[in-house]
């Protein structure tokens, strides 16, 4: 039986931790059993039960404070990642091995990660290994979406995360529930992009040729795949929070494998008795 992993990614402050935790809320009033394992060695707080947490593993203020290391924030952050992918068991043993389990991983904000540094395909790589079915979640924040310049730099961001991990992606547009209704409608434009006419919105904001070329082209390629979407996501709307769950559980074919549930047993002289009734009412009438 194949097990299942949400990869929950993006820059910092996009609403990772929150999209976890509103999602095991969401899981468990469907009688659902989510958990969630921490990746992120620098997290200070976040509201959902552990069943992971990669700072028993290490910490990065112990990184940063080691005077042989002499590590910043963003350089102890990767030196803890590659610390990570170099002992995989531990995070084999806090798995476990139960079967048709469903993990959400909580990943750190620094982009690098998900750019140019090798840890999270390891990870993946790993986590297929161990019959994972795994799919990422790229969110971004929909307070920085509202112009199209820093909409085409979020559709790239979580486009080289799906070109570095190749594994199905769903992008969600995060913190939905702090737009203005005008907004609201604005950014609905960004949701399902018609790339070409992004860039006409742009066209008179651009003041090198050059420049205006490569963002035509940049656009051009990504409308012809059809390869950016974003999900809406408020944590106020359950029914919203279903269909990005239900947009991930199809990547991952959840639910494909589950056991059919046997119906509840009907009291066999009880049901007897009512096509009786029915029959004797049918030849009545
Ligand atoms: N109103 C509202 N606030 C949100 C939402 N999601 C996140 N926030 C707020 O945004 C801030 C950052 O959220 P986090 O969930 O910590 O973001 P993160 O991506 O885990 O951040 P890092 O781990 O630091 O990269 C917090 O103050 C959250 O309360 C949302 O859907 N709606
Ligand atoms: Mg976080």
């Amino acid at each position: 039986m194949p097990r299942y992993a949400q990869l929950v990614m993006g820059p910092a402050g996009s609403g990772k931790s929150t999209y976890c935790s509103t999602m095991v809320q969401h899981a468990e009033s469907l009688n659902r059993s989510v958990q969630v394992v921490n990746l992120d060695p620098a997290a200070e707080h976040f509201n959902y039960p552990v069943m992971a947490d990669i700072r028993e593993l290490i910490q990065v203020d112990d990184v940063m404070e080691d005077n042989s290391l002499r590590f910043g924030p963003n350089g102890g952050l990767v030196f803890c990642m590659e610390y990570f992918a170099n002992n995989f068991d531990w995070l084999e043993e806090s798995l476990g091995h139960v079967e048709d389990d469903y993990i959400l991983f909580d990943c750190p904000g620094q982009i690098e990660l998900y750019t140019h540094l090798p840890v999270m395909r390891q990870l993946v790589e790993q986590l297929q290994q161990w019959e994972f079915r795994v799919c990422g979640v790229f969110l971004v924040d929909s307070q920085f979406m509202v112009e199209s310049f820093k909409f085409i730099s979020g559709v790239m961001a979580a486009l080289s995360a799906m070109v570095s991990l190749e594994i199905p992606q769903v992008n969600v547009m995060t913190k939905m529930d702090l737009l203005a209704p005008k907004a609201k409608k604005e950014i609905e434009k960004y949701l399902d992009p018609d790339m070409y006419s992004m860039m006409e919105d742009n066209s008179d904001t651009f003041r090198s040729k050059k420049f205006k070329k490569l963002t035509k082209a940049i656009c051009g390629l990504i409308d012809d795949y059809s390869m950016v979407r974003f999900l809406p996501f408020d944590r106020t709307d359950e029914e919203g929070i279903n269909i990005v769950l239900q947009h991930i559980d199809f990547s991952i074919q959840y639910g494909e494998d589950l056991e059919v549930k046997e119906p509840k047993e009907v009291d066999e002289e009880q049901s007897n008795l009512n096509y009786d009734e029915i029959f004797q009412d049918k030849v009545s009438s």
